[in-house]
Order: C-alpha cells, then sequence, then structure tokens
C-alpha cells in the first residue's frame, strides 16, 4: 500500500503554510512525506521547528538541494516570491508535479509581475504553463496541470465573494470595491516592526493601500470570468489575530436585481462545490478556522442599490495549504475531498 502513495516533498516547511501542508499530508491516505526542508535549520527534527509534530512527525530537516537526489510525485513551494521561481526552474522536469504557494507565476506576463511585484522574473516561461489554481473555477485545467500557482490568501476569498457576479457580467465597470482584513500569519513567519506584538495587539490598520499586489491578481482572475478587463479598489488590513480572511465587496450592478435573484445567482454557481459554504447569516473568521471552506453571503441593499458580499476564509488553509492538497487531489485524480474535511476550530 505505502510504495503506491504520491511521494511529496514540502520545501520551506520551517514557515507557517509549510507547516500546515505537513499537518494535512500527514492525515492524507494518498501521501507519504518523503522530505522537508529548511535552510536555515537543516538537521533538526522537523518537531523541534513545530513543537505540535512531536512523536508524529520528527523527521529532520534538510536542505532544498537534497530534494533533486530523490524521485517525487509532487512538490509544494512553500517559499518566498522571488524564491519559488529558480526552484520551478530547476525542477521542472524533475518528473515531479509542482505546487507553488508564491504569487511567482499567479499573473499573466512576466510584464505585469514585474510591474506589481517590483522584481525580476528569471523563469518567464512558466508562465505559459502554470495554471491558477483556484478550484471553483479551474478544476478541469488544474487536472492536467504541471505547475500549479496556488492563489494568494486575499485573491482566493476576494474571487470567490464575487465569481458568480462576474461570470454573468453583471458587475458595473470600476465598482467593486473590496475591503479585506487578515490575521497575521499571512505576513509570513519572520518578524518584523509591522509585526511586532505592541504594533498589533489592540490595533487595527489598513495597509497597501491603492497598489497592493494581490489588486492585479483579483483583476485578471474577475476581468477573465467576466470576458473583458476590469478595475478593483482593494484594501488590505492587519488584524489582530492568528488567522483568518474577512472579505466585505461591495459593487453596482448592471439590471434589476432583488435579494432573490441573487441567492439564486450564488446557489446556482456553487451548487456542486462542496467547500463553498452560502450562508444564511453574515460569517465570522471562526467559522472557518482550520478549514478548507470559505464562507459566503451575499446581500442586496435596495436602499444603496448595491450588492454586499462577505466572504471568510483561513488564510492558512483555503488561502493556502488545503488549497494546495485541493490542487494535488485534481492533479492525481484522487477525490476532491481527500484530507481535507476538518470542521472548522471554534470557539
Ligand atoms: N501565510 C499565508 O497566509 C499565505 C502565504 N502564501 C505564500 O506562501 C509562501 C509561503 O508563505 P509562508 O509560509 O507564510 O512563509 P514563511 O515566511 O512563514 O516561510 C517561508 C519559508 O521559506 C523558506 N525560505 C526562505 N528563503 C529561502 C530560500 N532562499 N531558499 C530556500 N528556502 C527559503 C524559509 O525557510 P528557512 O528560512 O528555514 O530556510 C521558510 O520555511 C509565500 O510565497 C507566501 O506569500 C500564500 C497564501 C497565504
Ligand atoms: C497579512 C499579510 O501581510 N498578508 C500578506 C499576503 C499574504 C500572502 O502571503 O500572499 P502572497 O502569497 O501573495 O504573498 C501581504 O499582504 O503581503
Amino acid at each position: 500500500m505505502s510504495n503506491q502513495k504520491l511521494k511529496v516533498a514540502i520545501v520551506g516547511a520551517s514557515g507557517f503554510t509549510g507547516s500546515e501542508l505537513a499537518r494535512l499530508l500527514l492525515n492524507h491516505e494518498g501521501v507519504s512525506i518523503e522530505m522537508i526542508t529548511s535552510e536555515s535549520h537543516v538537521g533538526k527534527p522537523f518537531s523541534d521547528l513545530h513543537p505540535q509534530f512531536f512523536t508524529r512527525l520528527d523527521i529532520p530537516l534538510v536542505s532544498a538541494e537534497e530534494v533533486s537526489k530523490q524521485k517525487l510525485d509532487v512538490i509544494f513551494l512553500a517559499l518566498p516570491h522571488g524564491v519559488s521561481m529558480d526552484f520551478v526552474a530547476k525542477w521542472k522536469d524533475s518528473g515531479a508535479k509542482i505546487i507553488d504557494l508564491s504569487g511567482d507565476f499567479r499573473l499573466s506576463t512576466k510584464e505585469v509581475y514585474e510591474e506589481w511585484y517590483n522584481k525580476k522574473h528569471s523563469y518567464p516561461e512558466g508562465f505559459a504553463t502554470a495554471v491558477y489554481g483556484l478550484p471553483e473555477l479551474f478544476a478541469d485545467k488544474i487536472k492536467s496541470a504541471t505547475l500549479v500557482a496556488n492563489p494568494g490568501c486575499f485573491p482566493t476569498a476576494s474571487i470567490l465573494s464575487m465569481a458568480p457576479l462576474f461570470a454573468k457580467q453583471l458587475v458595473e465597470e470600476k465598482s467593486l470595491i473590496i475591503d479585506a482584513k487578515s490575521g497575521l500569519t499571512g505576513a509570513g513567519i519572520k518578524a518584523s516592526a509591522t509585526t511586532h506584538f505592541s504594533n498589533v495587539n489592540e490595533n487595527f490598520k489598513a495597509y497597501g493601500i491603492a497598489g497592493h499586489r494581490h489588486t492585479i491578481e483579483i483583476e485578471e482572475q474577475l476581468g477573465a470570468l467576466a470576458g473583458d478587463q476590469t478595475t478593483v479598489q482593494f484594501t488590505p488590513h492587519l488584524l489582530p489575530v492568528d488567522r483568518g480572511i474577512l472579505v466585505t465587496a461591495y459593487a453596482k450592478i448592471k439590471g434589476e436585481m432583488n435579494q432573490e435573484k441573487l441567492t439564486e445567482i450564488y446557489r446556482e454557481f456553487y451548487q456542486d462545490k462542496p467547500f463553498v459554504r452560502l450562508r444564511n447569516q453574515s460569517p465570522g473568521i471562526k467559522d472557518v478556522r482550520g478549514s478548507h471552506f470559505c464562507d459566503v453571503f451575499p446581500v442586496w441593499d435596495a436602499r444603496t442599490e448595491r450588492v454586499i458580499v462577505i466572504s471568510a476564509i483561513d488564510n492558512l488553509l483555503k488561502g493556502a495549504a488545503s488549497q494546495a492538497v485541493h490542487n494535488m487531489n485534481l492533479m492525481f485524480g484522487l477525490s476532491e475531498a481527500e484530507g481535507l474535511n476538518q470542521v472548522p476550530l471554534k470557539p
């Protein structure tokens, strides 16, 4: 049995999404974790770094160099953007399918990437093969992909909040405003002045105003759905909590709308998408914590003639690690929900 399991490496497992990937894959029937990497902690047991894994996953961390030496089925890259691209170039012909959690291959072209990330791209050929890994929209393409660009956390919650309306070309041009809040783990494991306890605790702040790199990721995907270019006003905020993203999206609608029609549009769009839960009340981040769910609550405000859509995800799961596992399941013809049936952790 064990030799039929997918052989997997997690590259960058000293970080937050890498450790969440390990937690999910450890309980995935179809997977064997062969290798976990870190450059700054080579030789240490994984569980020394992440004590929650003590006695469950104690294998030593190795350098990413070791990945080239072993035959693998899947390589998860949980690395910063700007770093992933070099590893994709290096391992593209290794026979392993690559799921990249960074933003290096999410956008349409090298030029768009370099403009929004303010960084040179070293492997532009990858844009042609990379598939945007949002299973609710692209399951068919993901199934045959060898390189998946796992979506960003804010884009996942934002795109899923508005996709049903863009797919029907119902959103008035330039009317979409996305107000988004993220827990601190979204900023990665490395501490900075911004994430210092006293700057975050009992505080709440907007950042990346009028230029956050996730704006273009959301614009490209919603624009493609509508078959037209689109412009989005996106503002992220930092919440003093560990994990969770809450999006409040506002848009003007073309033509007539009412609550019944709006609910039906969302119900129809997500009817066979088990990980998007259409809610009948406003979701909170704790309703999805530790799970692969995206909870969505669309409301029609007849007074202002706007739709208001609330969506909630766990940034480390549906926004990163569980989305990557969902993509792996699709790429290898496994049951879509394998390893992803966690009930949210509340309170
Ligand atoms: N956190 C989140 O909510 C989300 C994150 N993402 C994306 O996923 C990726 C990983 O995020 P996250 O886990 O938060 O990041 P972290 O900062 O928590 O971890 C990054 C990891 O990358 C490794 N690393 C850094 N530089 C190098 C290098 N030059 N060579 C090899 N390894 C390196 C680090 O390992 P070490 O220092 O031990 O070598 C560390 O394990 C990022 O691209 C992030 O943008 C996407 C969606 C959500
Ligand atoms: C709270 C926080 O800082 N969030 C990060 C985004 C999360 C993330 O990792 O996104 P990418 O995968 O696209 O880099 C930020 O705003 O830069």
